[in-house]
């Protein structure tokens, strides 16, 4: 077995959590990484995190963002994880203040608001379209119809009273069977569950493709909610939204023009909660079988 330790950071994004690996000197290279991930993200016998993230060297920009969720799967992007690793990166030297990274989903900007560990990431822009707006949905869910963005993953966005009276159960409940409904969603999605407070601020609850449960704050479920609300009228698209999660609050801001949302910004914090070593018990479970 290997005695490797390899070194890690956790990260924390508005409740939204991420082990950090520098992957720059190919660390993890003849890792499982899909089984690697998994058990270092389940909580109660590793460290737990929604997601795990490596910085690797990138050609054309500053770094590569490698996101998986945590059960396992490569995910194109995460825009709560894209703060922390632009954070991250910042720490380690292996960008300034300002930045550009690789991902799945094409090339992101940030910038690490000076002094302090708030992180705005710049969106590409969000072509109209990939949304699609007032979907009838026949089963019981939330509401009668719903929203559909892509913002670098896809996300659906429900209208919905006292998102934050509703019961968690219930929210699992619509969040997987909307989620695991491959006629809609061949590819799955995420589920945001949002609340209208006022015409500048809602209040956001998301079950999360790749998690499987509701995540405490989406980043970019946050900005697909904020992009539709506004082209909706729900919300005023010309100055930045507030998206109130359970952990926190997220600041969107974007330019409606005739074919895509431009300028698309997610600020938020960027915590680094923890650093440390990877021990082979993290990611090898199966030292602590279940008692028969
Ligand atoms: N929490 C993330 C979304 C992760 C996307 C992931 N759940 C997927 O669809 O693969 C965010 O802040 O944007």
């Amino acid at each position: 077995m290997t005695r490797k330790r390899i070194p890690f950071a956790k990260m924390n994004g508005c409740g939204n959590d991420f082990i950090v690996v520098d992957n720059r000197d190919h660390l993890m290279d003849g890792f499982d990484l899909s089984a690697f991930v998994k058990n270092v993200c389940a909580r109660g016998t590793s460290v737990g995190a929604d997601g795990f993230m490596m910085l690797e060297p990138s050609e054309i920009a500053d770094f590569t963002m490698r996101y998986f969720n945590a059960d396992g799967s490569e995910g194109e992007m995460c825009g709560n994880g894209a703060r922390c690793l632009s954070r991250f990166a910042h720490l380690v030297g292996a960008a300034g203040e300002t930045m550009s990274f690789e991902t799945l989903a094409g090339i992101y900007h940030a910038e690490i608001l000076s002094g302090s560990q708030t992180v705005r990431v710049k969106f590409p822009d969000v072509s109209l379209s990939e949304l699609q707006f007032h979907q009838p949905y026949a089963a019981d869910g939330p509401a009668a119809q719903y929203h559909y963005g892509f913002v670098g993953v896809p996300h659906t966005v429900w209208f919905v009273d006292r998102v934050a009276q509703l019961a968690d159960e219930q929210l699992i409940r619509w969040g997987k069977q909307i989620r695991y409904d491959k006629s809609l969603f061949p590819q799955g999605t995420n589920v945001n569950f949002v609340e209208v407070l006022d015409p500048h601020t809602l209040q956001i609850r998301t079950y999360e493709r790749g998690v499987e449960a509701e995540t405490y704050a989406c980043g970019s479920g946050s900005t697909a909610a904020a992009i539709i609300a506004g082209i909706l009228g729900i919300v005023e698209a010309s100055a930045p939204v507030t998206l109130l999660t359970r952990r926190g609050t997220l600041r969107i801001s974007y330019q409606i023009a005739a074919d895509a949302a431009r300028d698309v910004y997610l600020e938020g914090d960027a915590k680094l909660v923890a650093r440390g070593e990877l021990l082979p018990d993290a990611w090898l479970p199966d030292h602590n079988p279940p008692a028969p």
